[in-house]
């Protein structure tokens, strides 16, 4: 390959004719001082002995490992190149190409670096000069910076980044922070009432609207307001006085409600029946509860109530099989009463505790599924006139006045006599609960603050209020 390279360069096709050496004066046209002034005029002719030092200083320099990047034009033509080239002309230019011969793979045996943009070839022949364009200029690559931590540069071992476990908030953490934005909101509308005013009507009038648009309701209101004004009427008022009141009031309508679910369990299977609008956790409230009361060592069952969509029944399997409950199902589209009814014959044959009913997500406003909820009250209570004897709404906390609406009708039709209030760990709109157990009165067994198999929990209302009013615990 070296030699490839080499012929490349110089024309080795004229070789028998090399055979006289050139006279001493002609061979020194790179004159030392002195030389002959002939010599000055000769023909341009290396001298082999100044090739070999040029090529030796050359390829002492990184030098282009690859010729075909690089326009070396050969110093000497070959005849095959410049037919009509002069034969004496070329004798005269071709140096002693044995010894440079010799020399050149010599030099070239050795590793080269290549790198074209580093190389200036300026042989003594200025028309040898290799003319670069900036197009055959190979950009050196841009050094790639690397930053290493020192521990891993002195030891050289690898480094195995561990994600620190997710530390859980406790439910009650999850709760307030759900509830953050709108105490927060209610926090800095009650701070802007009271800063350096008197309690007097206009500030009650402000606070009451501020505490119907939290979602609290008009009673609530009122309540906190009337308390409020009791003593304390044309006097500087505190915002944690303000804050104090309020969570006292809101407490004390939640007290009534706040009630632990009790199943009747001469009623063999206890039936719960949990309805509720499209989304708002009926499936995964099943699925908690389940896990709750089978770790109390009941033995459940689940029917897969909602016909309408295939998610929904592979959903309620999974959660059968994480708490170790069978799960009655039938096809996708199947009367949905029909499957209630079956279920409950199975939970009986099965000696089952308790039956969880899930059913379709339905719009409180649309007539006719919501007369198919009072269908399967219907059908449950020709098995036992008293079943379902829980029937659980679930109300999503994001959701505002509407819910309001939802629990009006969805008790009337199906008889809605518990609830739960789900995502409370999100961007909750608490207050509606309040203005919910103040207008119907209905217990509130739990609240969902996840979605993890253990984000149910018992609903308290210290716990409620102290975070509507942005307590810290
Ligand atoms: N963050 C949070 N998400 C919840 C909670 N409860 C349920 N979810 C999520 O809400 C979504 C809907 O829950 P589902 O249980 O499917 O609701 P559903 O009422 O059965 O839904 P439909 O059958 O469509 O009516 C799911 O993504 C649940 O994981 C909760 O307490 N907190």
């Amino acid at each position: 390959m070296a030699m490839g390279f080499i012929k490349k360069i110089f024309s080795f096709g004229k070789k028998e004719e090399a055979s006289s050496a050139p006279s001493e004066e002609v061979l020194s046209p790179l004159a030392e001082e002195g030389a002959p002034v002939a010599a000055e005029h000769a023909p341009v002719e290396p001298h082999h002995e100044t090739v070999l030092e040029k090529i030796e200083e050359l390829l002492s320099q990184p030098v282009i490992a690859d010729p075909a990047t690089i326009e070396l034009k050969p110093v000497y033509d070959t005849p095959e190149q410049d037919e009509t080239a002069d034969a004496e002309e070329l004798q005269a230019e071709e140096p002693p190409h044995e010894t440079v011969l010799e020399k050149v793979e010599e030099l070239l045996s050795q590793p080269v670096i290549a790198d074209p943009a580093t190389v200036e070839l300026t042989p003594d022949f200025p028309e040898t000069e290799p003319k670069f364009t900036d197009a055959d200029v190979v950009p050196a690559p841009k050094p790639l910076k690397v930053t290493v931590s020192k521990a891993v540069e002195a030891k050289q071992e690898p480094v195995v980044v561990e994600a620190e476990p997710e530390k859980k908030q406790s439910w009650f953490e999850r709760l307030r922070s759900g509830l953050s934005r709108s105490s927060q909101q209610l926090g800095d509308s009650i701070g802007g009432i009271f800063t350096k005013r008197k309690l007097d009507e206009d500030t009650l009038q402000e606070l009451e609207d501020v505490l119907i648009q939290a979602d609290l309701g008009l009673e609530t209101a009122m309540r906190i307001t009337d308390s409020l004004s009791s003593g304390r009427y044309g006097k500087d008022i505190s915002t944690d006085e303000v804050r104090s009141i309020m969570r006292s009031e809101i407490e004390k309508v939640l007290v009534p409600v706040a009630k632990p679910l009790e199943l009747d369990l001469s009623h063999k299977p206890h039936v719960i029946l949990v309805v509720g609008v499209n989304g708002t956790g009926k499936t995964t409230t099943i699925g908690k509860l389940a896990a709750k009361l089978t770790a109390g060592g009941l033995k459940v069952m689940l029917a897969a109530g909602d016909t309408f969509r295939a998610a929904a029944i592979e959903q309620l399997h999974i959660w059968g099989e994480r708490t170790g409950s069978p799960v009655v199902s039938s096809k996708l589209g199947a009367d949905a009463a029909g499957l209630a009814f079956d279920a409950w014959q199975q939970a009986k044959d099965a000696g089952s505790d308790v039956l969880i009913i899930d059913t379709a997500g339905r719009l409180q406003n649309k007539a006719e599924l919501m007369e198919e909820l009072a269908k399967i009250v219907r059908v449950l209570g020709k098995h036992d006139p008293e079943a379902p004897h829980t029937v659980l709404q679930t109300l999503d906390a994001t959701t505002g006045q509407n819910a309001l609406n939802q629990v009006e009708i969805f008790k009337n039709i199906a008889g809605v006599n518990g609830l739960v209030m789900t995502k409370l760990d999100g961007s909750a709109r608490g207050g509606i609960l309040v203005a919910i157990a103040a207008k119907h009165k209905l217990p509130v067994y739990f609240v969902g603050v996840g979605e993890q198999i253990d984000d149910l929990e018992p609903f308290t209302a210290q716990d409620f209020a102290g975070a509507i009013a942005g307590e810290a615990r």
